[in-house]
């Protein structure tokens, strides 16, 4: 077994602040040795009994050479009244790198390892405090760019899905015991009440796992994000529609068409919505082979983006390069937005009869709150924003639902029939387990916990 899912027989150290400079970084120690580490390398706290949970204010000392290496706070943590359940010590540094990686680099002297990515969290979790589904709020409210992420994770964080999981859970497990009495002792054990206990799994598991995958529609995006192009042929005004809506002149703008080469993107959230947006090379006749590598860039972002941003220029006619563009876009989930929107129109958006346009002005900012709100509109297809408190399952939990919602109708099927089998039966109950497991952790493989921490950072 990994080391990360065994018993925490070891102490861990990180820094549990973002790299680079700040004004404070927090290490933190986890496991049996922590106390014994902090004491060494907090002087201070050896002369008189630690108050748990206290901040307190010392030296940092090198216990080899006696050097003071830092000003810091300092709380300890006795478990299980921790965020890991363990014993655990909080060393709040300054900020800069070198003080931090001094601090651990101690710590390390002192017999702690480097944590791996979530292993504070995965302790949490052995430890009780948190289940699965609340361990990967945490992991997702550390990392969360939009305040609807961060609302979405509070819900989960606490609680909600794991509570709305267990009836399910025991649908089926009250299911399952019926039918291994059946395989177990086919001759004593009463007949497979079929249909009433179709129905019981149907109303106890099916509907409710029902009832979460449907809240999830319109609503991937706000969890996971999207990808957004902006595309159009040559001098359109994409660099300067990326500018604007970025608020800074990431990209270059050039009278001259032919400017982007190459795919320039950056996060920013537009109608609550954290979207990798995207510039791209104008799409045309490839004058030289630059650009025609940078068209190539251009057409495999776009091919795999959620959302394509179809930009033509207003104010001259549509030309066969922008018709080309149009047509790329035609099966794709695209919102087609008329640019330079401040100089008198060349043409009748209305005339292009490919349904609605957005009017905006990449210069003058006309339209761009609009299509900031459009473009959340046509990634969510219109689903309502998130409520405060309200559980959206995610995409991995999504998909782990799904196969077990499809594994629990199977067997609501199989019980209908006339003369049930229960062989098959048991196959898709333990299925449907074991699909409810990767989403709070019940009873999941270490290959599906491992999968979820390795997306965490190191310190959390
Ligand atoms: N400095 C610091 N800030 C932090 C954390 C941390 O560990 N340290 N957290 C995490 O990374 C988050 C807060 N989560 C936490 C959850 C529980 C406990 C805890 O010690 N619980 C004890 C005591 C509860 C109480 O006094 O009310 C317990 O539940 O027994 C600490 C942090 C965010 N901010
Ligand atoms: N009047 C007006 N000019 C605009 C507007 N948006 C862009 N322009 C001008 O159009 C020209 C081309 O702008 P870019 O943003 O570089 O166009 P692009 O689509 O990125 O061009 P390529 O990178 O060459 O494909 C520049 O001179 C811009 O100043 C607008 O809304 N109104
Ligand atoms: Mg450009």
């Amino acid at each position: 077994m990994r080391p990360s899912i065994m018993a925490a027989q070891d102490t861990i150290v990180a820094r549990a602040t973002a790299a680079g400079a700040g004004g404070v970084a927090i290490v933190r120690l986890s496991g049996p040795r922590s106390w014994a580490v902090g004491r060494a390398l907090l002087p201070w706290t050896a002369r008189r009994p630690i108050i748990p949970r206290r901040m307190e204010l010392g030296l940092v000392v090198d216990p080899a050479s006696g050097e003071a290496v830092d000003q810091a706070l300092a709380v300890f943590f006795r478990g299980p009244h921790s965020y890991t359940t363990e014993d655990s010590v909080e060393i709040h540094c300054h900020g800069g790198s070198a003080c931090v990686w001094r601090v651990i680099g101690l710590a390390q002297a002192q017999g702690c390892r480097l944590a791996g990515p979530g292993e504070f969290t995965m302790r949490a979790m052995l430890g009780g405090r948190l289940d699965l589904t609340q361990a990967e709020a945490v992991g997702r409210l550390a990392a969360a760019q939009s305040d609807i992420e961060a609302r979405l994770a509070m819900a989960m964080l606490a609680g909600g899905l794991g509570r709305a999981l267990g009836p399910a859970r025991q649908a089926i497990v009250a299911a399952a015991a019926s039918v291994e009495a059946a395989i177990d002792f086919p001759d004593d054990a009463p007949e497979l009440a079929g249909p009433a206990q179709a129905t019981a799994l149907e109303d106890g598991a099916a509907r409710p796992l029902a009832a979460l995958l449907a809240g999830t529609v319109g609503r991937a995006a706000y969890w996971e994000g999207a990808k957004v192009a902006i595309c159009g042929r040559p001098n359109v005004g994409k660099s300067s529609l990326f500018n604007a809506l970025l608020g800074r002149q990431r990209a270059i703008v050039s009278e001259r068409p032919g400017a982007t080469r190459d795919v320039v993107d950056e996060v920013l959230i537009l109608g609550g919505v954290a979207c990798r947006l995207a510039d791209t090379a104008g799409l045309g006749p490839a004058a030289d082979e630059l650009d025609r590598l940078g068209q190539e860039r251009a057409t495999s972002f776009l091919a795999d983006c959620d959302l394509a941003l179809v930009l033509l220029d207003g104010s001259r006619p549509l030309t066969s390069a922008d018709h080309a563009v149009l047509a790329l876009c035609q099966d794709r989930p695209r919102l087609l937005v008329v640019n330079k929107a401040d100089l008198p129109p060349a043409w009748q958006p209305s005339a292009l009869g490919l349904g609605p346009t957005l009017a905006i002005s990449a210069t003058s900012g006309l339209g761009l709150n609009e299509l900031a709100r459009a473009v959340a509109e046509a990634l969510c297809q219109g689903a309502a924003e998130p409520a405060p408190g309200e559980v959206v399952v995610n995409a991995r939990q999504r998909a782990a639902l799904g196969r077990g919602l499809a594994f629990v109708r199977r067997a609501v099927a199989e019980l209908g029939r006339p003369e049930p089998r229960p062989e098959l039966i048991s196959l898709d109950l333990a299925g449907a387990l074991a699909a409810l497991g990767e989403v709070d952790g019940q009873g999941a493989p270490d290959e599906v916990i491992e999968a979820v921490f390795s997306t965490f950072c190191v310190g959390k």
